[in-house]
């Protein structure tokens, strides 16, 4: 109804090394705090203990999807997925796009989903899914020049809030956020020294912050329930907040488990690595956790989050989504059971706020004193665009 049609789909991959890190945050250079012997399941293996990196924690590359419209209006987003996403979109999804009216966004998705749920479902493709969807809302957004966060129903709060995840909470508090996420260093493998160390550094913490700022740790994956279950306890007495995605994403059994085994008051996180309604109806009805953390460029983008976010709220539980920046600050805008959002410290000390995909966004909106005033948000779309800077591939054509 008078909107132009979608005329063409492109995807392209930028390389790491050529303007990396962006959405693909891991990829960062030498000496950065998020590569700094984080706990993994990999650490089982110690050639690849020390660094993420060296098992290859950056080796897709950031995803751009442009969807170009009939008047030559450009929506586009940026995510994880690489060249195999790239694949993905070109080959295979864009034939759901081309030719239709870009509100039929259900549709689109529904095609995306099912088109390739026979050998997709989670990981990669819907990465890729989630690249096509956020770069349609900014298409739309663009074309009804209206920030997605109106189309998503509006803010409920004048502002957005912030806890940062980074080594250095200490830091994070005198730069106005309300808590400070930590990564874990030290896997069950590295046995009772290393429980040790990660009391020693929460201990550490609790006595730079003073007693009322949130502290967490972030466990990547790494752990088993019964170390994530000793951790929770060893950390109780210094008011850990929540643990996060403390075991394997697959294991909600184990979840559900450690979801009883923690003390009273300390909350259970996860689901960054989770996707679709289907997979957090899992964690929801089995009550593996307290909050949910769907990545938005992973999880099947806006339109599924939407789903995602009901069903959460439909349980009592929170929804945070993880990292993305502005793709999900105009979600978390919109949400009661959203209340706050996660900042991602990229500065490679965490010791200032630095754009979380920089630098392959401009005019990407940052956090001032932890905070950020929704009229921050206020351009069409999703209020950001390519640094023409960063060189962009295109693997594949159709
Ligand atoms: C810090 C974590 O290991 C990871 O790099 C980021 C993450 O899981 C989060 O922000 O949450
Ligand atoms: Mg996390």
């Amino acid at each position: 109804m008078g909107y132009p049609k979608i005329k063409q789909v492109r995807a392209y991959v930028i390389k790491g090394g050529e303007g990396g890190g962006g959405a693909d945050y891991h990829d960062q250079g030498e000496g950065h705090w998020i590569d700094n012997h984080i706990a993994t399941s990999m650490g089982r293996y110690p050639e690849y203990r020390q660094s993420r990196k060296s098992f290859g924690i950056n080796v897709l590359g950031t995803l751009v999807v442009e969807i170009e419209a009939d008047d030559g209006t450009v929506g586009f987003a940026v995510t994880t997925g690489g060249e195999p996403a790239c694949y993905m979109v070109e080959k295979h999804f864009a034939r759901f796009l081309e030719g239709r009216n870009p509100f039929e966004y259900e549709r689109i998705w529904d095609q995306m989903y099912f088109g390739s749920q026979y050998y997709g479902r989670k990981g990669i493709v819907v990465n890729a899914i989630s690249g096509v969807d956020l770069a349609l809302w900014d298409l739309m957004g663009k074309l009804r020049q209206e920030p997605v966060y109106h189309m998503l129903g509006g803010a409920v709060r004048d502002e957005l809030q912030f806890y940062a995840t980074g080594a250095r909470p200490d830091l994070a508090k005198e730069m106005g956020f309300i808590g400070g996420k930590l990564p874990l260093y030290h896997g069950p493998i590295e046995g009772d020294e290393g429980l040790k160390k990660n009391v020693e550094l929460i201990a550490d913490m609790r006595s730079r912050v003073g007693e009322d700022f949130w502290l967490m740790y972030d466990c990547w994956m790494a752990l088993d329930v019964n170390y994530a279950t000793k951790l929770a306890h060893k950390c109780h007495e210094y008011g850990l907040k929540w643990i996060e995605e403390a075991i394997n994403p697959d294991d909600y059994w184990g979840y559900q488990q450690l979801k009883k085994n923690v003390p009273a008051g300390m909350l259970v996180t996860t689901g960054e690595h989770e996707s679709t309604r289907w997979g957090f109806k899992m964690l929801l009805e089995m009550g593996c956790c307290d909050i949910i953390q769907p990545d938005v460029g992973w999880c099947g983008g806006v339109t599924e989050l939407l789903k995602i976010s009901a069903l959460a709220d439909a349980h009592g539980a929170l929804v945070v989504p993880h990292g993305s920046s502005v793709y999900s600050y105009h979600f978390v805008i919109t949400r009661h059971n959203s209340p706050f959002a996660e900042f991602l410290m990229m500065a490679p000390k965490a010791d200032h706020v630095a754009p979380m995909f920089h630098p392959q966004l401009l005019n990407e909106p940052i956090p001032e004193k932890g905070r950020l005033k929704v009229t921050a948000l206020d351009k069409p779309g999703f209020g950001v665009n390519l640094n023409p800077e960063v060189k962009l591939y295109r693997p594949y054509e159709h």
